[in-house]
């Protein structure tokens, strides 16, 4: 068992990965839509899913795209998953043949919210932690329930100090 905080294990994704990785989520989830393998809309869960969603629309050619906007962290704190802003209601439907994209599935509690509102919609991440994976159809690179990921929107460059010697 690792005795480093959450945020001392973490998995830095920069802009190329994240790029790399949702490419491969669109890889994945190409000709799998229900209507002749074609998905009717895109909806990014806010904030984090967005980049992600235009990868994933602009490589399977999805022009309807939407946004529900959900909250549950502070920082790395977690609160009570809350429903800020809805999509097109008419749009929605059951969900059926929407993608439903975040940029990662941690507790579960934000896809479970989501799920309930939309139970056919198809759900897609690109990273996934253990305790969430039941809530996702479909992701890319599964990392341990105790790594923070860090994603470039929330990082900037700078100086580190090398391992050995003084800086
Ligand atoms: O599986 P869960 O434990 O619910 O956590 C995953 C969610 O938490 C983060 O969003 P956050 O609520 O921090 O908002 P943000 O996308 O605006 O950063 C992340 O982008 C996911 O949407
Ligand atoms: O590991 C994470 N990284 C960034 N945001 C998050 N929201 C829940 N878990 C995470
Ligand atoms: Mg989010």
């Amino acid at each position: 068992m690792s005795d480093l905080l959450p945020h001392e294990k973490g998995f830095h994704v920069s802009w190329d990965q994240i790029h790399r990785d949702s490419r491969a989520l669109a890889w994945r989830l190409d000709g799998h839509g229900p209507d002749n393998g074609a998905w009717k809309a895109v909806v990014a869960i806010t904030r984090g899913g967005m980049a992600p969603a235009m990868i994933v629309a602009r490589e399977l050619d999805i022009r309807m795209v939407d946004t529900i906007s959900v909250k549950s962290y502070h920082h790395q704190d977690q609160g009570e998953a809350q429903v800020l802003n809805e999509p097109d209601a008419g749009m929605m439907g059951d969900g059926t043949g929407v993608l439903v994209v975040d940029d990662l599935v941690d507790s579960g509690k934000t896809l479970e919210l989501v799920r309930q509102k939309y139970p056919k919609a198809h759900f897609a991440t690109v990273y996934a932690k253990p305790k969430g994976r039941p809530q996702v159809d479909t992701f890319i690179t599964e990392v341990s329930q105790d790594t923070w990921i860090f994603f470039p929107w929330d990082m900037a460059m700078q100086y580190v100090k090398p391992y050995r010697g003084s800086d």
